[in-house]
């Protein structure tokens, strides 16, 4: 009896002293005298993020709402104090003018992980060196010679370890009509996120990509141990979930380069790039011939599990982004058929032109469908917030108050693009928000899709390159139709760091026979 007494007092102790920690760690943005959201004990803010009910980007997004009219305001992710940007100008000192300040994503790298040695996790001067080598992958030229001469890029072109072990679908997969289904593949119905999948060089097939998107809540519990200390992950030993996905890819990767290598097999994308940086530390000049773009560097070439990492992250950035943002479109070009007719005439008018093929220079003269696109990622930014953390004590603007060295600062990408001051009526889909005109009107740190600065998305043009080249060949064969499963304001899967569509995206497609 004595024993459970005593315990009973150092539970209580140990309850009452976190009770306290938590309150004491709760005065810190008043404090600082930084406008806040009240928190509650002991999730902070973030209580709809914990229990699955929003994800954590809109629910920073919500704040951004309620700090409207303020430059930035203080929230509790737990204990742990972040900061959400308001003001487009000090969203532009964040991501530009003080980068040097702000060049880390505030997300740390598990040493142990090999694939987590990738471009957007890393930071500092790895990040740095590594995004030197990696940007003469995305230019132009490397875009266009990615497109088969025969047509561009297609569901089943993706090369590499796709043609080998990925399974075609897509292309006779609508024929004559059917339901197009977001995220979850069916014979006979056709994927976007199969489509982009096989675009991007290192899937074996659409099922191993999708583990890697599975959100589940030992994700979200390993997310809320990290944001009350980083360390707690090491000393309770909890591992994510990454372990089974990263053995697939670096196998796969492995195989791949072993394959071409053995069997001289070169073929034109990023993953023959790839092993151009690990063989001579930098990739073929546009031109062609002996020429690199920049000096070889012996000193650093990547090693197999550097290449890896770098085709594990342009594949996780690449796949669900491009691939939503066709359905996203689709869903609103079906209730918009004025708008689905007028991207429908600009992608024949251009075709014809080009003998039906469709090439990068075609899809590059799609003026309209470039605006669908813009206004697509507008109301559905697939990235619903952007994080920064500080390296150095920062005075914030227009206040006395000083950001402490560690601080992490969201920039509420989903708020600012749903913001009715800079986008009118947001929920109405309007791609003349992207006339010059009207983007000249508007400040330019309110429409963020890809990010902005030095850390900008290195695949935006890729990303956007496959999205267009996407919705040219559905929409130049198929109408596109609500269905009775349609759903026309969508909600979002709460636990999907990607934006998400619950229950996913379904439509009728329709041949279009007088083409
Ligand atoms: C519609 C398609 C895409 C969207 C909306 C998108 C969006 C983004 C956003 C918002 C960021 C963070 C930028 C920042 O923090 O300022 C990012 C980073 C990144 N994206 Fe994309 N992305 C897309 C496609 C792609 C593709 C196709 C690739 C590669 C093939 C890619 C690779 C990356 C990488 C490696 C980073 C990290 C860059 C760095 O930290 O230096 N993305 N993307």
């Amino acid at each position: 009896m004595g024993c459970l007494t005593e315990l009973f007092v150092a539970l209580s102790l140990v309850v009452v002293a976190v009770y306290v920690w938590f309150y004491h760690s709760y005065n810190y943005w008043y404090k600082k005298d930084v406008p806040y959201l009240e928190p509650s004990f002991p999730f902070g803010n973030v209580y709809k993020s914990f229990a699955g009910k929003q994800s954590l980007p809109l629910v920073i997004s919500d704040a951004y709402r309620q700090f409207k009219g303020k430059a930035f305001g203080g929230m509790y992710i737990l204990i742990q104090p972040i900061l959400v940007t308001v003001d487009p100008d000090f969203i532009r000192d964040v991501l530009v003018k003080d980068f040097a300040i702000f060049h880390d994503r505030g997300i740390k790298v598990d040493e142990k992980e090999p694939l987590g040695k990738h471009l957007f996790l890393l930071g500092g001067n790895k990040w740095r060196r590594l995004r030197v080598k990696l940007t003469p992958t995305f230019t132009s030229g490397k875009m266009k010679m990615m497109f088969p001469d025969d047509g561009g890029l297609r569901p089943g072109d993706g090369a590499g370890a796709a043609g080998r072990g990925g399974r075609r679908a897509g292309g006779g997969a609508a024929r004559g009509g059917g339901a197009l289904r977001h995220r979850r593949h069916r014979q006979r119905r056709l994927s976007a996120s199969r489509w982009t999948a096989s675009a991007t060089p290192t899937t074996r097939s659409g099922s191993g990509g999708r583990r890697v998107f599975q959100a589940n809540a030992a994700a979200t519990i390993n997310f809320l141990i990290r944001a009350i200390h980083p360390k707690l992950l090491t000393i309770l030993r909890v591992r994510n979930n990454a372990t089974a996905v990263s053995e697939y890819f670096r196998a796969m990767v492995r195989d791949t380069v072993e394959h071409r290598e053995q069997n001289n097999v070169t073929r034109n994308d990023f993953m023959q790039l790839l092993i151009q940086l690990k063989n001579k530390g930098c990739v073929d000049s546009d031109k062609g011939g002996s020429h690199t773009e920049g000096e070889e560097d012996d000193a650093w070439r990547l090693s197999i599990d550097d290449i890896a990492a770098q085709a594990f992250v342009f594949f996780i950035a690449g796949f669900e982004t491009s691939s939503s943002t066709v359905s996203f479109a689709l869903h609103e070009l079906a209730f918009n058929p004025d708008i689905q007719a007028r991207v429908q005439e600009e992608i024949d008018a251009v075709l014809k032109e080009n003998k039906g093929e469709v090439t990068y220079e075609a899809v590059n003269n799609m003026h309209y469908l470039d605006k669908v696109v813009a206004e697509t990622l507008r109301k559905y930014p697939p990235a619903p917030a952007l994080s920064r953390e500080s390296n150095a004590e920062y005075q914030l603007p227009g206040s006395g108050a000083i950001l402490d060295k560690g601080t992490q600062v969201f920039i509420p990408v989903y708020g600012l693009h749903h913001d009715p001051e800079y986008f009118p009526d947001p929920e109405r889909f309007d791609p003349e928000r992207f006339s010059e005109e009207q983007k000249a009107q508007r400040h330019p740190y309110v429409y963020l899709p890809f990010g902005e600065g030095p850390r900008i998305c290195i695949g935006m043009r890729f990303g956007l390159l496959q999205t267009k080249v996407g919705l040219t060949h559905i929409l130049s064969k198929y109408n596109i139709e609500p269905c009775e499963k349609t759903v026309r304001h969508l909600s979002f899967v709460p636990r999907a760091f990607v934006l998400t569509p619950t229950g996913g995206i379904q439509l009728k497609l329709s041949s279009r026979k007088n083409v």
